[in-house]
């Protein structure tokens, strides 16, 4: 704090040639007993009432006496500038105020100094006791001045009652009378009080050159112990990711949100056969701008753009590199690094082989590695958003190992569904995908299907028993298809396996624990079972865990022509044939209303490839094979662009007498096909230049 901020105006100010009695005159009626003296602007002295009135006493007749003649100069002038706690105070009530040049600027009460110091030394006071580390304090006799709240804890000790004590006399083996006599600190001193272990530090206090006393600080060692220990487990944990960037075989390059190279690993230096210096400390951009990169780095465009970048980049080596840059943003959201993974694309096709191989090698589960081929072939098609989701779904809830109901009308693919779930879940590697028919098979075989039997369990059993379904699908998973025709009283043996997990053989009294991962699917709707009392309420509630919905083919148009597409080129392959679709057949099969969904598209596609006898799929025999309530009526032409009406309507007309000379064996018997006379037909057929042997097939 300064003394600028205590300067205030006096309410008299002298001039030096003032006269000395008019001058008195002013300070008594002031009631002041002294007054700053200037001398121009500038501030020369104080006049004290009391030197005044001596005199003017001692030389009554000398009227002329003026102000400079007592002037007392032997007073302190302050500067705006001086600190507070700086200012010694003598005699004076206040002390006049100069700028640098000497210039009068007001004054400061002496009364004003002390409040104001006053409130630095409490300010300073409660620094001192509300310090987090203990402090104790002795003068230069070593009596304690000073003890702190902290230390009083620390030593087991009320502050007020020690202060004013020696030190010695209250811990009698304190060195800090030592340091008052040396003169030298002491750091880092490991003490035990009252059974604590404290660091502490004591320092001689030294004013103006001589030891006035000293002081100690000191901290609890638990408190020390566990920042250190904090500061080493980061340490640890550092080493342990400076090991892993290290270890890692991709190429690891760490940026700043400058795309400033901040780290990078051996195995980066090793695909780009650059050496770390190159990449530290530097800007990114400059292995695109030295040719390093062909194009752009992703870094840089990772950092631009905010998101994660992959690219193929082509390094000067000669190498290829698949390179993935991912921002990281801090807690609040601002992008500070981006790390960038570059890999040897070379290596990635011979891991992707060594992989296929192995999963050749392991196939010991037919199903579900057709199954996995058939994932990888593309041989499940799902295009639209809808069907996208569904699979999203499954395969996130495959690695829950919930019991999952699956719902949809009849061959939406529920069973195909069941299968996606096993194979990306971790059981198709130790037990088998099971499915059975609930509505298919009869109540007593379906119980014996599904728990087993012992040997004699009843007549007809076999002799040695038999396992369920319950045991063949041990480990892995059981698709229960059709659950809605499950019989009443196997509805509540089923609940109660899923409850206890484990279930009996028929005639066995050995409990098998459960470890199936069970699927249900139906097309019924299972509530409207429920309410009717068809379908156990309670069972139905605990299938229900993860309902998954697949929708019907004609809500998930987008898949319908990759469908196609996918079934034409198989029964293709199975029939011998090449047939192709047309534009107005995909008209058609995108319009149908599918009640059988995709199993009653596969069965038309595989009926057309075989009756059709063209090459392209004629869209009327795809017609005739559908379900008429759901056919639109079929438009024969279709439009895909505009051209000129008087263009449109030549090419048709072509194109039909075309068709109908191709068609019929006369003339005659095109144009009646036609609508039109014999003659028009020849004059037409004429101007198009067609001839009845002209085979042209649309
Ligand atoms: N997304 C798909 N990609 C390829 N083929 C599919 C797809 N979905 C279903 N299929 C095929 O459609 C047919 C019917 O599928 P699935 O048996 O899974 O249906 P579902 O819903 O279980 O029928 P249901 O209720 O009658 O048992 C199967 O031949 C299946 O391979």
């Amino acid at each position: 704090m300064n003394i600028g901020k205590l300067i205030r105006n006096s309410p008299v100010v002298l001039k030096k040639e003032q006269l000395l009695d008019k001058a008195v005159d002013l300070l008594i009626d002031h009631q002041q007993c002294a007054a700053p003296v200037v001398s121009g602007k500038k501030t020369i002295g104080v006049l004290l009432l009391a030197e005044a009135l001596h005199r003017l006493r001692n030389k009554p007749d000398n009227k002329e006496q003026v102000v400079s003649d007592a002037l007392f100069t032997d007073v302190t002038v302050l500067s705006p500038d001086d600190a507070i706690e700086d200012t010694v105070i003598g005699g004076l009530p206040f002390y006049p105020v100069s700028d640098s040049k000497g210039h009068y600027m007001g004054i400061v009460l002496v009364e004003d100094i002390y409040k104001d110091m006053k409130k630095i030394a409490n300010r300073k006071n409660d620094v001192l006791q509300n310090a987090h580390n203990g402090i104790l304090a002795v003068d230069a006799e070593g009596v304690i001045i000073v003890c702190n709240k902290s230390a009083g804890k620390h030593l087991g000790i009320n502050p007020h009652e020690i202060t004013g004590r020696k030190i010695n006399e209250v811990f009698p083996t304190s060195r800090l009378t030592r340091v008052i006599s040396t003169g030298k600190p002491e750091s880092i001193q490991k003490i035990i009080v009252n059974g604590r272990s404290i660091v502490c530090n004591r320092t001689p206090i030294v004013y103006d050159g001589k030891v006035t006393g000293a002081v100690t600080v000191f901290q609890n060692v638990a408190e020390l112990e566990a920042v250190s220990a904090e500061l080493e487990s980061v340490q640890r944990l550092y080493n342990e990711l400076d090991t892993i960037v290290e270890a890692a075989h991709d190429g690891i390059m760490i940026t700043n949100s400058d795309g400033i190279g901040l780290r990078v690993n051996r195995a980066l230096c090793r695909l780009t056969g650059l050496e770390a210096s190159y990449y530290l400390n530097q800007p990114i951009d400059k292995l695109y701008s030295d040719g390093v990169f062909k194009y752009e780095s992703v870094t840089t465009k990772a950092l631009r753009e905010k998101r994660s970048v992959t690219a193929i980049q082509r390094i000067n080596n000669g190498k290829e590199v698949l390179v993935t840059g991912t921002p990281i943003f801090s807690n609040n959201g601002e992008l500070f690094r981006v790390v960038t993974n570059v890999r040897d694309i070379i290596e990635l096709q011979k891991l992707k082989e060594e992989r296929d191989r192995y999963i050749e090698k392991n196939s010991a589960n037919g199903d579900v590695d057709d199954f996995i081929q058939q994932l990888r072939k593309g041989e499940i098609v799902a295009e639209s958003t809808e069907m996208l989701k569904v699979l999203h779904v499954a395969v996130r809830v495959a690695r829950a190992e919930t019991t999952v109901l699956l719902l949809g009308e009849s061959g939406v693919g529920k069973e195909v569904l069941a299968k996606i779930i096993h194979c990306s879940s971790n059981r198709p590697r130790r037990g088998k995908f099971i499915q059975i028919n609930c509505g298919a098979i009869p109540e007593s075989l379906l119980e014996s299907e599904l728990f087993g039997y012992e040997s004699g369990a009843f007549t007809g059993a076999k002799k040695e028993g038999k396992p369920g379904l319950f045991e063949i699908a041990d480990n892995g998973t059981l698709l229960l298809d059709e659950i809605g025709e499950m019989p009443q009283p196997l509805q509540v043996k089923l609940l109660r396996v899923l409850q206890e997990q484990e279930y009996y053989r028929i005639g066995g009294v050995k409990p098998i624990k459960l470890n199936v991962r069970i699927i249900a699917a139906t097309n019924k709707d299972l509530k409207k079972l429920v309410k009717q009392g068809k379908f156990r309420k309670d069972l139905y509630y605990r299938l229900n865990v993860i309902p998954i919905e697949i929708p019907p083919l004609r809500h998930r148009k987008d898949d319908i022509l990759p469908l196609s597409l996918h079934y034409l080129r198989n029964f293709n392959e199975k029939h011998q044939t090449n047939k192709t679709l047309d534009a107005r057949t995909v008209a058609i099969l995108e319009s149908y209303h599918w009640p059988g969904n995709v199993r009653e598209l596969m069965n038309i596609l595989e009926r057309t490839v075989i009756l059709n006898s063209g090459d392209s799929i004629d869209p009327y025999i795809i017609n005739n094979q559908l379900d008429q309530k759901g056919v639109k009526e079929i438009t024969p032409i279709i439009v895909r662009s505009i051209i000129p009406l008087r263009k449109a309507q030549a090419i048709i007309e072509r194109e039909l007498l075309q068709k109908a000379l191709t068609k019929n064996k006369t003339v005659r018997q095109a144009a009646k096909d036609l609508g039109i006379s014999h003659s028009t037909l020849i004059r037409k057929a004429a101007q198009y230049n067609l001839k009845k042997e002209n085979v042209i097939t649309v």
